[in-house]
């Protein structure tokens, strides 16, 4: 005898069946259509490759949608109290007949299944929650929002389960479930189980500046992407146009989100890290918590200003240029004039040059002339005697020498690499302790040894040390983007890029073509080559993205930022130029912030560029951290700021926090905790090392370690296990891990950045800096020694808070000596 359950579930599992065959069938009709547009020879014209391709983009993007709906393509449904029912899903769908069988989650009518409740049911009777696993349904969770009748006049007793149709589960319970799974490495898509709270902030309205704040865990990063796919449902036709822009603090922090929009069907949003803000330069250059604190101040507007100044030279005495066998004399006041006329156009630097050059150009030809016996030339000898100049390098050295043509590399590389320039650019602006941490003394150095012409009077040799190659570091873009407005761009360079740009875009056009023949199946019937040539004409199929990524001048429809207290003044003014109509999400929570000097409000952060326009929601549930952990981070959030509410976590797991001291674990309890792995590598080699490991260290730090994370790691079971420790003690730590736990996989450090990337999420245990874990989780959290994390460089108690709350299950403190008072809750007792 089926029960209720079975019978609902085998009615939603015939419901799901027919919305995959019609999946299928649209599918199949936008790859036809898709076909169609990319075997069609057209007329030729340029109208018609443009119209032609953005059909085939428009059909190329929809079947990209359709295919990211495989998963989990519907997973509820909203019963109406007129006997109505609305299944919603990850896209929306009609029957052939144009009717809709499944409502798009972004739609306006999907509000109802993330905000009715009891007490406002949005005309809702229940709520339905469907679990399901490929295209089978696994389960159903029921909501009811309508009160059984006895209840609603008060003269029942029962509990209120509406038409719950016997199914038991609530939404609660699916949210539970999601919350509780073992973490895979990668941030997923929340849609199912979106909270109120969350859905009103992804919804809202689109102008201006919203900030999402909220404690660790509260799902900031979650909502502000599903803001990003709601904002490009409602808005496609612009933000295609202009895109939007993701900036996240890492590049770990970057990949472990990368799915999300991917698996919503979105595809077309820039994710960037502030150290590759700038066309060109991959900033990954490392540096301490007070030059990169320098770097952001918003002093550096006016010392780059200063600096490009500077580079405007006046040459202390006249300036003697040999040609031919004569020599011509630039004398103070010409320049001056020169200069002064060139800096009067107002343009940037770089294109006010040529209004330099024409003058002193002008001055040397007439020099010329007037010793040629016989004197007055017509316009075009002059011209091609000023030609003349220009083509001899003694002319060009001692002009550039007075008003070079620079790079924002340049300036800054050989600003920082020369304390003489760096001191006349900072003036009083920066002390002289400021300005030594600015000084790069490995280029300073080299360039010591070359000489480098320093006030244009005609003394030959700019310095010849490529400073533009230089290790960038994150804190440097900003600067270089101040520069590159003020510099505008080098005539030289723009050629040069462009070359480069066309060619990195024919190859694009080249991998997407084999990619859709791949795709159609077309093999054989179309060669990829050549549909890439057909395509290379008219750019109608390069996305904004593609544009963006090249162009620093771009401007984006939408700016989204991450862990946003910690972006320094500087970038601020570099964010704000790529979106300068200031709409905005911005995610964030002061009291995570590791910079020192940070601000203490919202008002603070965004006044200089936004004053009072914007708006601060707040979200204040807690879904990654068990409150047993929270109970923990809390006193850590009190100490910081006794005024702070704690967000509320919104389950506990039954196990409380440890601590380990280190000396406390013996290298048997570490070799028997391994063994416990089951691992089968008690009697082999391997077992050497970690016996070598401990013994070497006899209850030191690493055997507690090491203790902590295979402990950890049985625990976790699939999940992932990450150290958190200082940067310093991370080669150590990974080193003496990866000998005891070779079976684990700790995550690798790597010479490629991207691997490196890849490996600290995959791998089952990573070593982190707080640093690199901020916006990360993991099912349980080893933290060594959190004394040197509160006298590190940057706020301690923000970055032990930060660290505390990245677990989902498991945390273990690991310290020598005693506990910081702050995690006094942990001691043994
Ligand atoms: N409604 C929800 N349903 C399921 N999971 C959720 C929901 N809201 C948040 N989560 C999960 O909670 C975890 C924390 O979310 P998220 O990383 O967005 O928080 P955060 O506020 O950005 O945290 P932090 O400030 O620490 O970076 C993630 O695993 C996220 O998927």
């Amino acid at each position: 005898m089926p029960t209720t359950q079975d019978v609902e579930r085998a009615r939603e599992q015939a419901y799901l069946d027919t919305l995959y065959i019609r999946l299928d069938e649209v599918r199949e009709i936008t790859r036809g259509q898709l076909r169609r547009v990319l075997l069609e020879s057209g007329t030729g014209t340029p109208q018609s490759l443009v119209e032609r391709d953005v059909f085939a983009a428009t059909h190329a993007d929809r079947l990209a949608r359709l295919d990211a709906a495989e998963g989990r393509l519907c997973f509820g449904a909203m019963d109406y109290a007129d006997g109505r029912r609305t299944y919603i899903g990850r896209i929306g769908l009609s029957d052939s007949g144009q009717e809709p069988i499944l409502v798009d989650w972004r739609a306006p009518v999907a509000t109802a299944f993330y905000r009715a409740t009891l007490a406002d049911p949005h005309g809702l009777v229940r709520r339905r929650h469907l679990r399901t696993k490929g295209r089978e349904v696994t389960g159903i969770a029921d909501d009811p929002l309508s009160l059984p009748v006895d209840m609603a006049t008060g003269t029942g007793s029962g509990t209120a389960t509406g038409k719950s149709g016997g199914v038991t589960a609530s939404g609660d319970t699916m949210l539970l479930e999601a919350l509780a799974a073992p973490r895979t490495g990668r941030m997923h898509d929340i849609i199912a189980t979106l909270q109120a709270e969350q859905d009103r902030i992804i919804r809202a309205r689109a102008n201006g500046v919203l900030v999402v704040d909220g404690g660790p865990g509260t799902g900031k990063t979650a909502v502000a992407l599903h803001r990003a796919a709601y904002l490009l449902y409602n808005d496609r036709a612009r933000l295609d146009q202009s895109g939007v822009l993701v900036v996240g603090p890492s590049p770990v922090f970057l990949r472990y989100i990368d799915q999300v929009l991917p698996s919503l069907g979105e595809t077309g949003v820039i994710f960037a890290t502030p150290g590759r803000l700038f066309p060109g330069v991959d900033a990954h250059g490392v540096e301490d918590v007070a030059t990169a604190a320098l770097k952001g101040d918003p002093r550096m507007v006016e010392v780059i200003a200063a600096a490009v100044r500077d580079r405007q030279r006046l040459p202390r005495r006249e300036v003697l240029i040999p040609y031919d066998d004569r020599m011509l004399r630039l004398g103070r006041d010409t320049v001056a004039r020169a200069r002064t006329r060139a800096r009067r156009s107002r343009r940037p630097h770089n294109s006010a040059r040529r209004i330099f050059l024409r003058e002193l150009l002008a001055e040397l030809t007439t020099q010329v002339v007037n010793q040629i016996p016989g004197g007055l030339l017509d316009a075009d000898e002059r011209g091609q005697i000023t030609r003349d100049l220009w083509s001899e390098e003694g002319v060009r050295t001692a002009l550039d020498g007075l008003w070079p043509l620079l790079t924002p590399q340049r300036l800054l590389g050989e600003l920082f690499a020369d304390p003489a320039a760096l001191a006349r650019a900072a003036g009083s602006r920066l002390t002289p302790a400021e300005r030594s941490l600015l000084e790069d003394r490995r280029t300073a150095a080299a360039s010591a040894r070359i000489p480098v012409q320093r006030d244009g009077a005609g003394t030959a040799g700019t310095a010849a040390v490529d400073r533009a190659d230089r290790a960038w570091t994150p804190a440097d873009v900003p600067l270089l983007d101040e520069a590159a407005e003020l510099l505008g761009d080098p005539d030289e360079e723009t050629g040069r890029e462009t070359a480069r740009r066309a060619e990195r875009e024919r190859e694009e056009e080249r991998e997407y073509a084999r990619g859709v023949v791949d795709m159609l199946g077309l093999e054989g019937q179309v060669d990829a080559e050549a549909l890439a040539e057909r395509w290379s004409g008219p750019r109608a199929r390069r996305s904004a993205a593609d544009h963006a990524r090249e162009d620093r001048t771009w401007t984006f429809g939408h700016l989204i930022v991450d862990e946003a207290q910690e972006v320094s003044p500087m970038l601020w003014r570099l964010l704000w130029r790529r979106c300068p109509g200031r709409t905005a999400t911005l995610v964030g929570d002061l009291a995570q912030t590791a910079r020192p000097g940070a601000p203490a409000s919202w008002g603070e952060l965004l006044g200089p560029a936004v004053g009072d326009r914007f708006t601060v929601e707040r979200l204040s549930v807690n879904y990654r951290t068990p409150q047993e952990i929270m109970d923990v981070a809390a006193d850590v959030l009190r100490a910081q700021d006794p005024t702070v509410s704690v967000p509320l976590s919104v389950r506990s797991v039954g196990c409380a926090p440890t601590a380990v001291r280190v000396g406390d674990v013996t290298a048997d309890e570490v070799s028997g905790l391994v063994g416990l792995l089951g691992t089968g590598l008690l009697e082999t080699g391997p077992l050497e090392d970690r016996r070598t490991v401990a013994q070497a260290h006899p209850g030191d730090l690493v055997a507690a370690v090491v203790y902590a994370a295979s402990r950890a790691a049985s625990e976790v079971g699939d999940g992932r296990v990450a150290v958190i420790c200082r940067p310093q003690d991370i080669p150590g730590l990974r080193g003496a891990l990866m000998a005891a736990l070779p079976d684990l996989a700790v995550a690798a450090d790597s010479v490629d950045p991207a691997s490196a990337v890849g490996n600290a999420l995959d791998a089952p245990v990573a070593v982190l800096s707080v640093a690199e874990s901020k916006g990360l989780e993991f099912d349980a959290v080893v933290l060594v020694e959190p004394a040197a994390l509160l006298a590190g460089p940057t706020r301690g108690l923000a970055d032990l808070y930060v660290a505390l709350t990245r677990a989902t299950r498991f945390l273990t403190v690991v310290y020598s000596g005693e506990l910081p008072p702050v995690l006094g809750r942990l001691a043994p007792r």
